[in-house]
């Protein structure tokens, strides 16, 4: 049984996102797809070895003219350099206005494929065919696509959003663990940004690991519903959208301080860190009780995730500011962070005291 998610808002033409079992065998059979439309199917080699030239063959098999563009996979995809190599891809399929794109795989693969289709041509369709849990609740939905420069995360991009979002649950099966719980660590996220009683169900969970396909498919849908409400009400992150960055504005840093290096610190690691990280400050400033934060780390450390510091990397906290005061909230140089009131109460604070969060990260492991 599929379950379906309706995405509007001011600005943008709605759109659906599908989740359920067995949708990549349906593929064809979406409108977005024609007798006759060149379609590209950007994709990475590991996804693309596992489901490809399934799909290829079924584009094919009614009459689309089906390409395809592969990039290794990984963060370090996301680069000017493979934006480059998707985009040359897509002229040498002779793609034009009206062809399609479709983003096979995780949130890299929508991220880069997104941007090169919200460029080509200044802009041509994209289906979202998420096959991370990540990709799944998160990157899919909502139109924000990016590359990385090695000055920071997602610094040049565009919002895009997609014709439709099909969301296979079955591909989630081949998926590694450690992917798994990255994914996982934003529906965590979702929860705590807006959603206590949803922090509480993931937490009572515990581990996504081993967790029922009905139930995981559950999850996936009420984080779909959160993200897309708050996409509907601030599609360009004017102001409400910025919540879905909670635990971002140190994960991002993190993330950059490492090089982008996801055998240390994968997207959604350093999430559930930087959320944990978010708390902790917002209660160090007095704005949230010390018992949710250990609750956050609680329930982070139980599924898995990173909560400490200290543990992942020696981070100088000097640097780890920097980085944060580079972040695309900040303004004018001065800090902007996502922080909590309590758990399922996030809210924007800006022009935090710089000289305050160096001395938590020095407290929190950073030397
Ligand atoms: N645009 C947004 O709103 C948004 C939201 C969240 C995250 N992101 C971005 O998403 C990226 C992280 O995405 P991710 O965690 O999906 O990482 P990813 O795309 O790198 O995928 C993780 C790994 O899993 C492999 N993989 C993917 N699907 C698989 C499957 N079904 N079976 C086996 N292996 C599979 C990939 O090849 C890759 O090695 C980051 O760059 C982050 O910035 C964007
Ligand atoms: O969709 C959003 O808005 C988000 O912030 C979702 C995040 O999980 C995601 O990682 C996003 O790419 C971060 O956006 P950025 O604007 O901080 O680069
Ligand atoms: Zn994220």
């Amino acid at each position: 049984m599929s379950r379906i998610v309706g995405v509007s808002g001011e600005g943008f033409r709605p759109y659906e996102v599908v989740i359920g079992p067995g949708l990549l065998a349906g593929i064809a059979g979406i409108s977005e797809v024609r007798p006759g439309r060149s379609v590209a199917v950007v994709s990475d080699e590991t996804v693309f070895g596992l489901y490809g030239a399934g799909v290829v063959e079924a584009l094919d098999a009614v009459g689309a003219r089906a390409g395809s563009v592969v990039v290794p996979a990984g963060e370090a995809s996301k680069s000017f350099g493979q934006l480059e190599h998707v985009l040359d891809g897509l002229m040498a399929h002779g793609l034009d206005r009206s062809s399609l794109v479709i983003a096979l795989g995780g949130g890299v693969i929508g991220d880069l494929a997104g941007l090169a289709a919200a460029l080509f041509m200044r802009g041509i369709d994209i289906v979202q065919v998420p096959t991370t849990l990540l990709a799944q609740v998160d990157s899919s939905v909502g139109g924000k696509t990016a590359i990385d420069t090695p000055r920071g995360k997602n610094l040049v991009g565009a919002f895009h959003q997609p014709r439709r979002v099909l969301a296979d649950t079955d591909v989630l099966k081949t998926l590694p663990l450690r992917q798994l719980r990255s994914g996982w660590a934003e529906m965590l996220k979702h929860g705590l940004l807006g959603d206590a009683a949803y922090f509480d169900q993931l937490a009572a969970v515990g581990d996504p690991v081993g967790m029922a396909d009905d139930a995981l498919a559950d999850a996936i849908e009420r984080s779909v519903r959160i993200k897309a409400a708050v996409v509907g009400a601030d599609e360009k992150e004017a102001g409400a959208r910025a919540l879905l960055n909670l635990g971002h504005t140190f994960g991002h840093a993190l993330e950059a301080e490492l090089g982008f290096d996801e055998d240390v610190l994968t997207h959604g690691e350093a999430v559930a860190l930087g959320c944990v990280l978010a708390f902790g400050f917002s209660a160090r400033e007095g704005l949230c009780p010390p018992s949710d934060v250990e609750r956050v780390a609680d329930v982070v450390a139980r599924s898995g995730l990173p909560t400490d510091l200290a543990s992942v990397a020696g981070f100088k906290a000097e640097g780890v500011l920097a980085r944060m005061t580079e972040d695309k909230k900040a303004e004018g140089g001065r800090l902007t962070l996502v922080l909590a009131r309590a758990i399922g109460e996030a809210f924007v604070a800006r022009d935090v005291d710089a000289g305050r969060v160096r001395d938590f990260l020095n407290e929190a492991g950073a030397s």
